[in-house]
């Protein structure tokens, strides 16, 4: 309902954006997305046991003025000292992307990797960051709140978003497409346990074994073991009631954390900042995202708050031009709460409805890195006190239990209040989604199964629970 309530207040408010020719920011994007190319600074996720201090400390890059930044000390006299020197647009993306990717590849990076001094790109000497396109103001009249659950495929998008395939799945054929590995090993399990047997203290053992090693979490295995053992305790039991009776154990689970995301429009603009460990896709998600609001007629900014990699913000650049959201960014290596900052009063100046700032990947271990992004939340709270509205969590559903892990220092150190979990297309780890509503209890707003704009789905908990379970 309030998708359409989207589409009714907003559908005169769209801004008129340039044109961008289809195939070329896809390519552009198609090559960033390339994992070998573009990931390779970030397989540092897969070093999550590798002690921080075999990173060398030189690798972080400094900004000298970051102190300004300090809790007490954001004056706007300061602030004017430590805005980050602007790139324009053109000085961004005019190189081929590979040359971005190369640069990157061999810049330090602060998770640690070989490094060049982050002067590939030159700074000129404007003072503040700029937008590329600032957009027209809505001037409709606006509601206070807005609930974001629109998908793509349902509305006009006047920019060209991705090439349709030739056969459109529906929603949840692409949700149990993406989970069917995750419900195919669970099934094979469940129907290995299950034969000819009755429901018994050994064939329940066994099932909640199959639970949590399917990532479930050991609270909900015991929550459908006891469901099971409650009704059917020494009869017959087949694999589809086992799979029924889990569907709906987990949706009691997911039920409480699937809600939509709300968007307070009384703060203007509404800020929403991305975090998660590097490569779980926060970049992807705020394009998707942004797809979804600037199709709803509300006007977007986003900045490029991963001022680490280069390709990081073209990637960001790319998707603004997709989706007409105007992209601030500023030089590598400047500093990102500096950049948010500065975000927020472009923002304000340009009457857009909603800022979504990106950020840098980091490991939750990384102390400094999550200290540095403690900074950014802060910061923003110096523009609006309620800023950042919405702490956004990213997190790969591959994974497995460490996104657990993630989610706790993540929600500690950045307030963390809204969960998207991407990557369940393809993985067997699907299951961590329930452990993580389980334990951590907080929203879960949208789900990703692919790369493409509009691979990013409110999260329904019937359906996943469902899919997950194998269930038609
Ligand atoms: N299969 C699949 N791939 C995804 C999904 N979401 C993002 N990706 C891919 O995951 C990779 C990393 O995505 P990014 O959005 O760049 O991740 P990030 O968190 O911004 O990365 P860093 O800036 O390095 O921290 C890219 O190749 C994306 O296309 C998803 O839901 N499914």
């Amino acid at each position: 309902m309030a998708l359409g309530f989207i589409k009714k207040i907003f559908s005169f408010g769209k801004k008129e954006v340039e044109e961008v020719p289809a195939d070329k920011p896809l390519a552009e994007l198609d090559q960033l997305s390339t994992p070998e190319q573009l990931y390779e600074d970030t397989t540092a996720q897969e070093a999550l046991n590798v002690p921080a201090e075999t990173i060398p400390a030189e690798a972080e890059p400094v900004v000298e003025e970051q102190d300004a930044f300090e809790e007490t000390a954001v004056e706007p006299e300061l602030l004017q000292d430590i805005e980050p020197v602007v790139v324009e647009q053109t000085e961004i993306i005019s190189p081929p992307v590979d040359e971005f990717i190369e640069a990157t590849d061999e810049m330090e990076s602060p998770m640690g990797e070989a490094a060049i001094e982050p002067v590939a790109i030159p700074a000129p000497e404007a003072p503040a960051p700029e937008v590329e396109e600032a957009p027209e103001p809505i001037i409709a009249p606006k509601p206070s709140k807005v609930t974001v659950s629109k998908t793509v495929e349902e509305k006009q998008v006047e920019v060209p978003i991705v090439a349709e395939p030739a056969v459109r799945l529906s929603w949840f054929e692409r949700l149990r497409k993406g989970l069917f590995r995750s419900s195919q090993q669970l099934g094979d399990s469940i129907g290995s346990i299950f034969t000819r047997r009755k429901l018994d203290e050994d064939t329940l053992q066994d099932l909640e074994d199959v639970l949590i090693q399917a990532d479930l979490g050991m609270e909900t295995a015991i929550r459908i073991t006891g469901a099971l053992s409650a009704t059917r305790y020494g009869k017959d039991i087949s694999t589809e009631e086992v799979r029924t009776i889990m569907a709906a154990e987990i949706e009691k689970v997911l039920g409480p954390v699937a809600k939509p995301l709300e968007l307070d429009l009384s703060h203007k603009p509404h800020v929403i900042l991305v975090v998660g460990v590097n490569g779980t896709g926060k970049t992807t998600t705020i394009g998707k995202l942004a797809a979804k609001l600037t199709a709803g007629g509300l006007n977007v900014m986003l900045a490029a708050g991963d001022t680490f990699r280069a390709a990081a913000i073209e990637q960001l650049h790319i998707w603004g031009k997709r989706t007409g959201a105007p992209v601030v960014s500023s030089k590598l290596g400047a500093d990102a709460a500096g950049l948010a900052f500065d975000a927020w009063k472009q923002a304000k100046e340009a009457g857009s409805d909603v800022l979504i700032i990106d950020t840098a990947g980091r490991l939750q271990n990384r102390a400094e890195l999550m200290d540095e992004l403690a900074k950014i939340v802060r910061v923003l709270g110096k523009n609006d006190p309620e800023a950042p509205h919405t702490v956004l969590q990213t997190l790969d559903a591959t994974t497995g239990q460490n996104a657990l892990n993630q989610v706790e220092i993540f929600k500690n150190i950045a307030g963390v209040n809204g969960l998207v979990m991407t990557k369940l297309d393809g993985t067997a780890r699907g299951g961590i989604l329930v452990a993580i509503s389980a334990k951590h209890k907080l929203p879960v707003y949208f789900i990703g199964v692919g790369e493409q704009v509009e691979d990013l789905e409110p999260f329904a908990a019937s359906d996943f629970a469902k899919a997950i379970a194998g269930v038609a």
